[in-house]
């Protein structure tokens, strides 16, 4: 299968032209959409899940291309090859005795002939290689058509990893495994994109979380790849004989115990995985193909093998228990053994640079958290390594930063320190308090009293009762949102969020939005839909906003209403958004949950289904227990639609009582 066809993406457009046309208006037109998606939308490839699948497109024509490039390469590599071994024998025949040879006039022919045809042809050929100049001018088309993500893409990917992290509780050790919320998905991390993304998130400034991935690193790195993280004990070596009990500095290791044989099975288990991971990472590092001592060329043999037994880390790693949480993370101590870990590091490898940036940037990170001790053991690694790295001034510096107010972070790690975290990551799980309330709440067929609804009725699901909110289910069709997608598609772009500071894109929402007015048939059916239901007068409603969330896409908790909403202000609209109808264009597969941490209420994206509330109490004050969020999409796409109807032209459909109603959220700070 192809990737084209493995991708089953991107719009309808996409997919009808897989099976009209052939590979090279293929070509073109990949290039085409993505210069319209160029023009239309702002780099931002995390933020958007359909921004994805245009970079897998671009990497199919580029391995395409240079496939081409190299296969026409080694053509002409065997001709120039043949004529050269064919030269050689004539020049070694020409050295044996110089003036005998070009004393013959047909020798002295040959090589003028070689020189001015020959030679010029194969140099002439070099330097205008047809198939260079094609692959240059792919490349120059496709890069100026479609700017390829650049640095702040990386780590705004990596930042979205460690939001994950962070709402869904997610362990560094099993996310490397490849495991997400107890399901394997079958992709482990190696230390090289265990480093990446370790890296990226100290550039994105989430320190705590960038040191557990590149202690992790550093782990895979002392006791190899197939060393997987977690410590069952199993690990630290203490059952091989050959390993002598004082060289292990980490305490866990001692205090493992267990039946001899069971230790000795669970050896050979890990010799077992250990020779297939080998394998993969001879694999992963083998570029050079018919060379089989790659252990020479990178020191793989040492690193892997070696550490893993024998030589212990020089500095105690962090510890991760069977749960994934970090034990023994204040334990960090030199250990003595630094003499054999120098002579099993080869200096040249790509290991050994992997392992140098590592402890760099673990430096740097414990720097930036205020962990004097920790900053030091790592510079005086680095400094073992290379005496005349440039981090012997750090200590010096150290003292000023260590100054610094650690309480100044604003990192995703601190967010679980606040209270009504704890509710909003639980709700985003799918978990609720138990509450009497929730019992009278009813799923129901609603025939709404409305002559559109009489036939089909409603399908009504009660979530809360005050504040009211309600989900109906299978409003959209599967074609209404094919249409909205291919409407909404070329105007995409990153989410701002609303307020003082409309016009900067932040974290807060990571997500592509775009608006659609109601004039298609299939706007106008919603527009009739949402007004039938909901009763409000439409005519005073925002535009329809699509969004999409890409990795670890979310949106902070919020709320709709307009804060210290101005009448007097310009706008196409009266009054502030009174009421939010959201649509789920698409189901997830995990996360993406719509959540109100303040009413303990949940809603699963179901694709198709809408939820609606009111943000305003009848008496038009903002009603601040509808604090709502978009919890972060762990795997699949999370498409939706607001309607957000103004609280003007609604007298008459929703009045507002004799008595103000505002008390009623007044408990919300
Ligand atoms: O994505 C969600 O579930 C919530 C979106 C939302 O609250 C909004 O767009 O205002
Ligand atoms: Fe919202």
């Amino acid at each position: 299968m192809t990737s084209q066809a493995q991708l089953q993406i991107v719009t309808k457009r996409k997919l009808n032209l897989n099976g009209k046309i052939g590979p090279t208006i293929h070509c073109h037109l990949a290039l085409f959409f993505i210069a319209l998606w160029t023009v239309t939308c702002q780099a931002e490839y995390f933020s958007s899940i359909d921004s994805i699948p245009v970079l897998a497109i671009a990497e199919e024509d580029l391995i395409e291309w240079y496939g081409n490039f190299l296969d026409s390469q080694e053509q002409d590599f065997a001709v120039y090859r043949n004529f050269l071994e064919r030269v050689k024998e004539e020049h070694e025949l020409a050295l044996e005795d110089p003036e005998a040879y070009l004393g013959n006039p047909i020798n002295a022919y040959k090589l003028i002939k070689r020189t001015v045809v020959d030679w010029a042809a194969i140099v002439g050929n070099v330097r205008n290689s047809t198939a260079l100049q094609a692959l240059k001018a792919n490349l120059t088309s496709l890069t100026s058509a479609m700017p390829l993500p650049d640095i702040s893409e990386l780590r705004g990917a990596a930042k979205g990893l460690g939001r994950l992290q962070t709402m869904y509780n997610l362990k560094t050790p099993d996310l490397a495994d490849g495991v997400i919320n107890g399901v394997y998905y079958g992709s482990e991390l190696s230390a090289h994109e265990c480093f990446e993304i370790g890296s990226n998130l100290f550039e994105a400034k989430e320190y705590p979380l960038a040191k557990e991935w590149l202690q992790l690193v550093l782990k895979l790195i002392y006791k190899g790849e197939t060393a997987r993280i977690k410590t069952s004990g199993d690990f630290y070596g203490d059952f091989d004989g050959d390993v002598d009990d004082e060289e292990i500095t980490e305490p866990e290791a001692n205090e493992v115990s267990g039946i001899e044989d069971e230790k000795q099975q669970t050896k050979e288990a890990l010799d077992a995985e250990m020779s297939r991971n080998r394998a993969e990472y001879d694999n992963e590092y083998d570029n050079d193909d018919d060379d089989d001592d790659d252990d020479e060329d990178y020191g793989m043999e040492d690193l892997i093998y070696e550490p893993r037994y024998g030589v212990f880390a020089p500095v105690v790693l962090y510890d991760w228990d069977e749960n994934g949480n970090i034990i023994n993370q204040t334990d960090i101590e030199r250990s003595d053994n630094l003499n054999n870990k120098t002579s099993a590091f080869d200096q040249d490898s790509l290991t050994n640079k992997l392992l140098n940036e590592t402890l760099e940037y673990l430096a740097l990170t414990s720097l930036e958290l205020g962990e004097r001790k920790e900053t030091e053991i790592y510079i005086n690694e680095i400094l073992d390594i290379n005496p005349e790295h440039a981090f012997k001034d750090l200590l010096l510096f150290m003292n000023i930063k260590e100054s610094q107010n650690r309480a100044a972070f604003d990192s995703l790690i601190d967010l679980q320190r606040y209270e009504w975290f704890a509710n909003y990551s639980r709700l985003c799980q799918g978990e609720q308090v138990e509450q009497k309330e929730r019992h009278q709440l009813k799923c129901k067929l609603d025939t709404h009293n409305h002559p559109l609804f009489i036939l089909a009725p409603l399908r009504k699901e009660e979530l809360h009762a005050d504040p009211e909110i309600v989900v109906y289910h299978g409003l959209l069709s599967d074609k209404h949102i094919v249409d909205i997608l291919e409407q909404s598609e070329a105007h995409m772009v990153r989410s701002r969020v609303g307020g003082v500071d409309e016009f900067t894109v932040r974290d807060v929402r990571v997500s592509q939005q775009a608006w659609l007015t109601y004039h298609s048939p299939t706007l106008k059916y919603i527009h009739r839909t949402v007004s039938a239901i909901s009763g409000f007068d439409l005519s005073n409603a925002e535009d329809m906003q699509v969004a999409n969330y890409g990795i670890g896409g979310q949106y902070d908790p919020h709320h709709d209403f307009f804060d210290n909403f101005d009448h007097k202000a310009k706008s196409p609209w009266i009054g502030n958004r009174i009421a939010t109808h959201l649509f789920f264009a698409s189901d997830v597969e995990q996360g993406g949950y719509t959540v109100f941490p303040l009413l303990n209420v949940y809603a699963k994206p179901v694709k198709g289904s809408m939820v609606m509330w009111r943000n305003l109490h009848k008496s038009l004050d903002p009603d601040r227990r509808t604090l709502h969020a978009g919890c972060p999409v762990v795997k699949g796409t999370k498409r939706i639609c607001n309607i957000w109807v103004r609280s003007g032209y609604q007298e008459f459909s929703h009045p507002c009582g004799l008595v103000r109603d505002n008390h009623k959220s007044a408990y919300v700070k």
